[in-house]
């Protein structure tokens, strides 16, 4: 014991300094993981906050951002996803960090309807991606190659106008399907760009429409083992998985086709249509694969018909509730082409109402309202907070266009508010992807292609449609009162279909 004494105090005294170190290092090394993570509603085991979503989830995420901020952090399942409602948090996302916000996430369906993502939408980011989307836009969706096919548009508006006059204006006034007629022409219009013919000409493309309609479902439908993954086994048992494999097939089979088709009719080639244009660069340096051609031509009809479709359809139905706006319109257009007897693409730049009125539309009802998910390459510090790798990034464009911080009386469907010196300075907004607090067509490196594909159509349509026709509801019905609900979806159109009257100007 007297021997032991002389080294107890430097023992216990090493002793305290090593607790004391080991210590200190551990309170360091937590304070460094503690993230300073984006604040997030209080979720459920297993769900996360998929119960705090439902039919309409850029409403539901609205009310959420509302209570905890315009980039909030969720759980849809296992899966983390930051929600941007705001145009300060996309814009930073969109600048700042557009490359490591730039990739797609790989959902089971979009692998197998999409030929392992070989398209532009889904396409991680990257170098396959850059070179699609670069024969997105300068090849196939070009300002020239859009005007080129003003034929098309012109073709197809008359189409539409021949119908609405047997149909409504010489069949005693009768009521029209607006919403069907939208979505014919719309359909008309790109599988003519794409194909050069109409699909509703043959029972093969008929079928191939329908096959559409669920690609669309489809792509839009939750799989569960993309949240879950360990309950993926349920996408099995209620056929969704089925599903997805049958519609695949149908779209690979009539696809084959027709590229069969154009292939042994190379030599009457003329380059007018999506289809040939992608044979010609494929022959060209024979570097575009036949699955990556199919799959930028589902691209072309998944991105192009129902969201033309649905913004005519917002569009008319704002006009049924704002006779004023409508009548304004009229006058524009009438006192334009006064004495005309066809519309110009001068007279369209002239049109600075109807121009307004489609931007309205856009704010107010945008297609897509939640822009296609984006998902983080690496951990990165946005609006002051820590972001991990993988997660998937919503942006609610729908929020934003509504946020009153930028818009004054956001609710109102206001045309006007574009023809104002504050959003009127540069023709474009919105369309160029720099204004981020109106994103209907997105922004950065994954912004749309089509808009002015897009745009070129609305505009002649409507300006065609209140040129040549008066317009009333059914029945009676005021304007005011017209049931204005939105149906689920990826892309979100009205829940009931647009029934109007048609009498001759
Ligand atoms: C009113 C019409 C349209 C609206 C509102 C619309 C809206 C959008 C939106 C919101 C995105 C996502 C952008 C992002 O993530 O930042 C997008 C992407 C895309 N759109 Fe459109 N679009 C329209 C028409 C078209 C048309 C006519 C086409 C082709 C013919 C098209 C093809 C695409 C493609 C390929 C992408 C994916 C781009 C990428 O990931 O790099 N869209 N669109």
């Amino acid at each position: 014991m007297e021997l032991l004494h002389p080294f107890i105090f430097p023992f216990l005294v090493s002793l305290f300094l090593l607790w004391s170190i080991t210590k200190w290092w551990f309170i360091k090394k937590s304070a460094a993981n503690k993230k300073n993570s984006p604040p997030s509603p209080r979720k459920l085991p297993i769900l996360g906050n998929l119960h705090q979503v439902g039919s309409l989830p850029h409403r539901d995420l609205q009310t959420l951002a509302n209570k905890h901020g315009p980039f909030m952090l969720l759980h849809f399942g296992t899966v983390p996803f930051i929600i941007v409602s705001s145009a300060d948090s996309a814009r930073e996302i969109m600048t700042t960090h557009d490359i490591v916000f730039s990739n797609r996430p790989d959902f089971k369906s979009f692998k197998k309807l999409l030929y392992g993502c070989k398209d532009v939408a889904v396409a991680p980011y990257g170098e396959y991606w850059k070179r699609m989307k670069g024969i997105f836009v300068h090849q196939l969706l070009s300002n020239k190659r859009v005007q080129s096919f003003r034929y098309i548009r012109e073709e197809e508006t008359d189409h539409l106008i021949g119908k609405i006059i047997r149909e409504s204006c010489n069949a005693g006034n009768k009521v029209v399907n607006l919403s069907k007629m939208f979505s014919e022409l719309a359909i008309d219009g790109i599988c003519r760009s794409a194909f050069g013919v109409k699909c509703s000409d043959s029972e093969n493309g008929k079928k191939f429409l329908v096959l559409l309609k669920d690609l669309m479902e489809l792509l839009g439908a939750l799989c569960i083992g993309d949240f879950v993954p360990w309950l993926g086994w349920i996408d099995r048992v209620n056929g969704l998985d089925k599903r997805v494999d049958d519609v695949a097939r149908g779209l690979d089979c009539f696809l084959e086709d027709v590229i069969r088709q154009h292939t042994e009719a190379s030599k009457e080639r003329n380059g007018e249509n999506f289809l040939d244009i992608l044979l010609e660069i494929c022959g060209d340096n024979n570097t575009l694969e036949k699955d990556s051609i199919k799959a930028l031509l589902l691209d072309v009809f998944a991105g192009g018909t129902d969201t033309i479709a649905t913004l005519l359809e917002w569009l008319m139905s704002e006009l049924f509730r704002h006779p004023i706006v409508m009548g304004k319109l009229q006058n524009e257009v009438r006192e334009i082409l006064r004495g005309k007897h066809a519309i110009k693409d001068d007279d369209l730049e002239k049109m600075h109402y109807l121009k307004a009125v489609v931007k309205e539309t856009l704010r107010c009802h945008p297609p897509i309202p939640l822009l296609t998910r984006r998902i983080i390459d690496k951990d990165v510090k946005v609006m002051g907070y820590d972001v991990s790798k993988g997660t998937t990034v919503m942006i609610n464009g729908w929020a934003i266009g509504r946020d009153p911080q930028y818009w004054d009386e956001p609710e109102k469907f206001e045309p006007e508010r574009f023809l104002k010196k504050k959003y009127s300075n540069d023709n474009n907004i919105a369309f160029k992807g720099l204004d981020f607090e109106f994103m209907s067509f997105g922004a950065g490196r994954r912004g749309c292609p089509g808009i002015s594909f897009a745009v070129a159509t609305i505009e002649f349509v409507v300006a065609n449609i209140v040129h040549k026709f008066n317009w009333e509801l059914p029945d009676g019905l005021q304007g005011k009162d017209l049931d204005m609900t939105e149906s689920p979806g990826a892309t979100v159109r009205r829940a009931t279909p647009l029934f109007a009257i048609a009498t001759l100007n």
